[in-house]
């Protein structure tokens, strides 16, 4: 409903609303808070306790499962994009998504200014909740190739349970990078590009050999050389959010156990020397 407007003076008063239907009689949200249900959003934060802390807490825990969200609509875009063999549009949304992933980093920062004391004031209200039940960063996980069917479990009773295990049986972005270069008729061997799509991935020898060759003969593949590169950028971001999250967790928890049920900093210790696309860390003892 728009104010009728007079030559001069202020705007006229809106037309009453027909008392017969149509208006609730609540006004309706701005153009701006219509459009992305900010309303909806501002009415998702509810800490349990008093702690100054807990209202940061929440808000950005809430931001770092949006990036995730976020970098699994990129990264599926990209995945898909390799597989129509539109690489230099994968390419331009790999350098977006890094972006993401570098907004997602900063992000620990909030999280190490917790003092172990602050963090304490309101934990106790977190119960069994971890970041371990994230489903949109274990579907990210997946979505770059990292599969591992044990990590369905702590969805097994949730809502979340579906989406999960079709993401475990979708192919990865690393599966398309695989078939990409098999397609560009670089040494991929069989074994690999027929291996289960939900089994955990292991490094092989021709994959390594592969990268080598790109890298090689940088010009002859440049297309697959610049997404080699991209590649490492998004591995490589992946890996510094991992052991930030460990240093954060050093700082602001020490070594108590996690929520989750690990034994915490040990646990996290070891997740860290994970890496996507480990032929392409491999592959560079060689060049
Ligand atoms: C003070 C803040 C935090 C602490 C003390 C903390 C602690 C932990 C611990 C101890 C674990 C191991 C699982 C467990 O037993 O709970 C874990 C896992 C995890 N946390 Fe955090 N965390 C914090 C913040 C966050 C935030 C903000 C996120 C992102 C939303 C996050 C995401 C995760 C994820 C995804 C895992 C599972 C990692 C994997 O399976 O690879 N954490 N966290
Ligand atoms: N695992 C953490 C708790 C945690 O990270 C967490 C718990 C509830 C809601 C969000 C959390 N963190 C990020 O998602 C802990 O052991 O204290």
């Amino acid at each position: 409903m728009t104010a009728a407007r007079s030559p001069d003076g202020p705007p006229e008063a809106p037309e009453p609303r027909c008392p017969y239907g149509g208006g609730t009689g609540t006004p309706p949200p701005t153009a701006y808070a219509g459009y992305a249900e900010m309303d909806a959003l501002l009415a998702l934060q509810h800490p349990r306790t008093s702690a100054a802390t807990e209202p940061g807490f929440i808000i950005m825990s809430q931001v770092m499962e949006l990036l995730f969200e976020l970098l699994r609509t990129e990264f599926t875009a990209a995945r898909n994009r390799l597989s129509e063999d539109a690489v230099d549009e994968a390419l331009w949304t790999l350098r977006r998504a890094v972006r993401v992933q570098q907004v997602a980093l900063s992000s620990w920062d909030f999280f190490s200014a917790m003092t172990p004391m602050e963090f304490a004031e309101f934990r106790d209200s977190l119960g069994a909740a971890s970041g371990f039940q994230s489903a949109s960063y274990r579907r990210l996980e997946f979505l770059l190739g990292n599969k591992n069917p044990q990590m369905v479990q702590p969805h097994l009773n949730a809502s979340s349970h579906e989406v999960v295990v079709r993401q475990l049986h979708e192919p990865s972005l690393y599966d398309a990078v695989l078939l990409l270069l098999r397609r560009r008729g670089l040494p991929v061997a069989d074994t690999v590009l027929s291996r289960p799509v939900d089994a955990s991935y292991e490094p092989d020898a021709s994959v390594e050999q592969a990268w080598r060759e790109v890298y090689e003969k940088r010009a002859a593949h440049h297309s697959l050389f610049l997404l080699g590169e991209a590649l490492t950028d998004v591995a490589e971001s992946f890996a510094r959010w991992r052991y930030t999250h460990l240093t954060v967790v050093q700082r602001v928890l020490g070594g108590k156990p996690g929520t989750g049920g690990t034994d915490g900093v040990a646990w996290l210790e070891r997740i860290s020397g994970h890496r996507f696309f480990p032929e392409l860390w491999s592959a560079r003892s060689c060049l």
